[in-house]
């Protein structure tokens, strides 16, 4: 089925990105609401990010995950790119988590399950999304996370030079020293993530880049006192510098700090979905 901007009702902008915006939408026929983002072709060539893009759909269309962000399909006109993906209803995580400080353990440890459990099914399929932060996962109506924004993820192995825009929070020591990089660089940025989500603030965050650089390949950080013992226990397995000593995904919905937080029947579910 092709389709076109006329088979779709537009909404509100509910964002801009950095190469268009995002906009509710609401298919015609079947009256589904849907997130239609808006990318200009002119911006995608100026960017250099046409293969990212491309590769973006071609990965994220493929991927079927309860927590990995739909893409229905895209279409184009003669300046517009257009892709239609599922609709989150609680908009971006990182908002959410602004505006509360920091989440408590409980609201961490279930966000990282679901979040790791979509990490090992892409892993599984040889997918690595290179660039897990807040600002890439959005919240359902429900309060289930998905991951969004697969414009930087390959297929594994990959080397790729990362232009290094953007945070550096997240980045892995591998990625900082440009070398071989794998699906291992997935696993420390869910460690960054664990930490931010229970203190409010990534780790390894400086006033400038060359301090977090030093930061992240020394791996310095420390707990605030109001961090768990258990919590500390699994970031500490996840921010190793060696990529092959990092804890494997498939043993982290089996980390005593998730299955104390998360309910036994959505640690199944999620188990479910890893191979
Ligand atoms: C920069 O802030 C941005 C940018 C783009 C979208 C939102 C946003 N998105 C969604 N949901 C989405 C977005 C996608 C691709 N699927 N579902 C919901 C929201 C609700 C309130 C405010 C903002 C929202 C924010």
């Amino acid at each position: 089925k092709k389709f076109t901007i006329n088979d779709f009702e537009i909404g509100k902008p509910l964002g801009k990105g950095k190469f268009g915006n995002v906009y509710l939408a609401r298919e015609k026929k079947s009256q589904y609401i849907v997130a239609l983002k808006v990318l200009y072709k002119k911006e995608l060539i100026r960017g250099k990010v046409e293969h990212q893009l491309r590769r973006e759909i071609e990965i994220q269309s493929h991927l079927r995950h309860p927590n990995v962000l739909r893409l229905y399909g895209y279409f184009y006109d003669e300046r517009r790119v257009y892709l239609i993906l599922e609709f989150a209803g609680q908009g971006e995580l990182y908002k959410i988590l602004c505006k509360k400080g920091k989440f408590d353990e409980e609201t961490a440890a279930n966000y990282i399950a679901s979040i790791g459990s979509a990490l090992s099914y892409c892993h599984s399929k040889h997918v690595i999304h290179r660039d897990i932060k807040p600002e890439n996962l959005l919240l359902d109506i429900n309060g289930n996370v998905k991951i969004a924004d697969f414009g930087w993820s390959v297929h594994a192995p990959s080397n790729r030079r990362k232009t290094l825009c953007g945070t550096l929070d997240y980045l892995p020591p591998e990625m900082i020293e440009a070398k071989d990089h794998d699906e291992k660089v997935d696993i420390w940025s869910l460690g960054v993530l664990i930490y931010e989500f229970l203190v409010g603030s990534p780790p390894f965050e400086a006033t400038g880049n060359h301090e977090t650089y030093r930061r992240i390949t020394n791996v310095l950080y420390q707990f605030p006192d109001h961090v768990s013992p258990l919590a500390r226990d699994l970031i500490s397995k996840l921010l190793i510098k060696n990529p092959k000593d990092r804890l494997p995904l498939h043993d982290l919905l089996k980390h005593p700090w998730i299955t104390s937080h998360v309910c036994s029947e959505k640690l199944d579910k999620l188990a479910s979905f890893l191979v």
